[in-house]
């Protein structure tokens, strides 16, 4: 059977999809949204020609010589309380980092450059280029510039600009709604005392933190016992709480145990496809019930988190009105790699800078139900389906894992 390719796995999973409507949000509820529309600047930033620096707004003549030059000092502008006068041949105004230049003035002399003298004058020990430690008003930015684009992620410099450039609520689209199930009558919540059988699941908070890492809401629907009535009552409770996407983890493959794409199909699912040409993660399935888009990811902990890496991060961001663009590099392998069969392959390395690019090391043992080598790994080195052999030094593609 020829296995779909992964890129055409992908546009199946995101064929379609509606994005998201907005709505509006305080800032302070803003972080990790995503922006629904181009966010303009209600002001401009700083308002004012302002000081980056403590010490005297002078005139650049008059600092051309220093030494021995003494400036009268006239007054002080401070932030919050600007001087109102204007500064004249052979005059200084005590100025603090933030304050509003006064007129006249062109030129910051920072204290650690001048002497106070007792009398109410200045002496400059250096002089000063003319326009310096001032930033022009509208440095940052003007009112009325776009200063984030639709589509952006809110993170700590995002929340920030939007506020200084005046904004008290946002419009950000709603946030996607991921229902995880976890399968498998092996599995315990970490914490719970494991059976002589059993392992503890770990696949769902993965998912779970990776979804909400991207803006989604997540709804933890726990484990299910290999039981088709208990995945289906399951699929429901996804269905009932409008879940846009169902991720289920494990049972995906083909033993006698792997139920979930049988209670899916009872449930009303329609099949799009079931594996896929990729190594770890052969087993895929997506489908499609109701409105809501159902990923089916393998069991083996790093096939759920490679597929959900490369499947759910886009899902998420296309139904947030956002595109998701893999950060894949040019590298140099470290070590040889064998040919590859009709998989891509996304293997578990380490990528550091070498002193001509980005070097490659992938870990010798690829089980995909290790997690430690996951979680040491930057990277994923991408290898197409009939890949030769590859020798140390041979050039490779990276998938940077952020
Ligand atoms: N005869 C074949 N056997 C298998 C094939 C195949 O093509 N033919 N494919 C293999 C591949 S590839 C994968 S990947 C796995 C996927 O299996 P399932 O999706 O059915 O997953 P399970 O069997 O339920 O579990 C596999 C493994 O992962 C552990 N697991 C499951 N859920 C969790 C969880 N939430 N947290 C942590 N670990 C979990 C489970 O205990 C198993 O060890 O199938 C191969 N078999
Ligand atoms: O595809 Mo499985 O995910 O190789 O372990």
């Amino acid at each position: 059977m020829t296995l779909l390719p992964v890129d055409q796995a992908l546009e199946r999973i995101l064929d379609g999809v509606k994005a998201l409507p907005g709505e509006s949000v305080r800032i302070e509820d803003a972080g990790g949204r995503v922006l629904a529309n181009p966010l303009s600047a209600m002001r401009t930033q700083p308002p004012f020609h302002a000081s980056a620096m403590d010490g005297y707004a002078v005139r650049a003549e008059d600092v051309q010589t220093p030494r021995g030059l003494r400036l009268r000092v006239i007054g002080e502008s401070a932030a919050g309380n600007r001087f109102h006068g204007v500064v004249g041949i052979g005059e200084a105004v005590r100025i603090f980092t933030g304050a509003p230049v006064p007129e006249g003035a062109d030129t910051i002399l920072i204290q650690e450059n001048a002497t106070s003298l007792d009398d109410g004058f200045i002496e400059a020990t250096s002089s000063v280029a003319i326009g310096r430690h001032i930033r022009k008003a509208g440095l940052d930015f003007h009112d009325g510039d776009v200063v984030l684009e639709q589509g952006r992620l809110l993170g700590p410099a995002g929340i920030g600009l939007a506020a200084a450039a005046g904004h008290a609520h946002l419009s950000v689209t709603e946030r996607p709604l991921v229902a995880i199930i976890a399968t498998g009558d092996e599995l315990v919540r970490p914490g719970e005392t494991c059976g002589p059988d059993q392992i503890v699941a770990s696949n769902g908070f993965a998912i779970g933190a990776l979804a909400k890492n991207d803006g989604a809401r997540v709804l933890d629907l726990g484990i299910v016992n290999d039981n088709s009535a208990a995945i289906s009552a399951a699929v429901r409770k996804a269905a009932d709480a409008g879940a846009h996407v169902l991720v289920t983890l494990g049972g995906a493959s083909v033993g006698a145990r792997d139920l979930v794409r049988q209670a899916l199909l009872e449930a009303g699912m329609s099949l799009d496809f079931w594996k896929i040409a990729m190594r770890p993660g052969k087993p895929l399935m997506f489908g499609r019930l109701g409105e809501m888009r159902v990923l089916g990811l393998p069991g083996n902990p790093v096939s759920s988190l490679v597929c959900a890496q490369l499947f759910l991060r886009p899902l998420v961001a296309r139904l947030g009105q956002r595109n998701h663009t893999p950060d894949l590099r040019a590298a140099v392998l470290a070590t040889p790699l064998r040919e590859n069969d009709e998989r891509r392959d996304y293997i578990r390395a380490s990528v550091a800078a070498g002193p001509e690019g980005l070097i490659a090391t992938p870990f010798p043992l690829q089980d995909s139900s290790m997690l430690t080598t996951l979680a040491a790994a930057n990277a994923l080195i991408v290898r197409e389906p009939g890949a030769p052999a590859a020798e140390p030094g041979s050039r490779c593609r990276v998938l940077m894992l952020g």
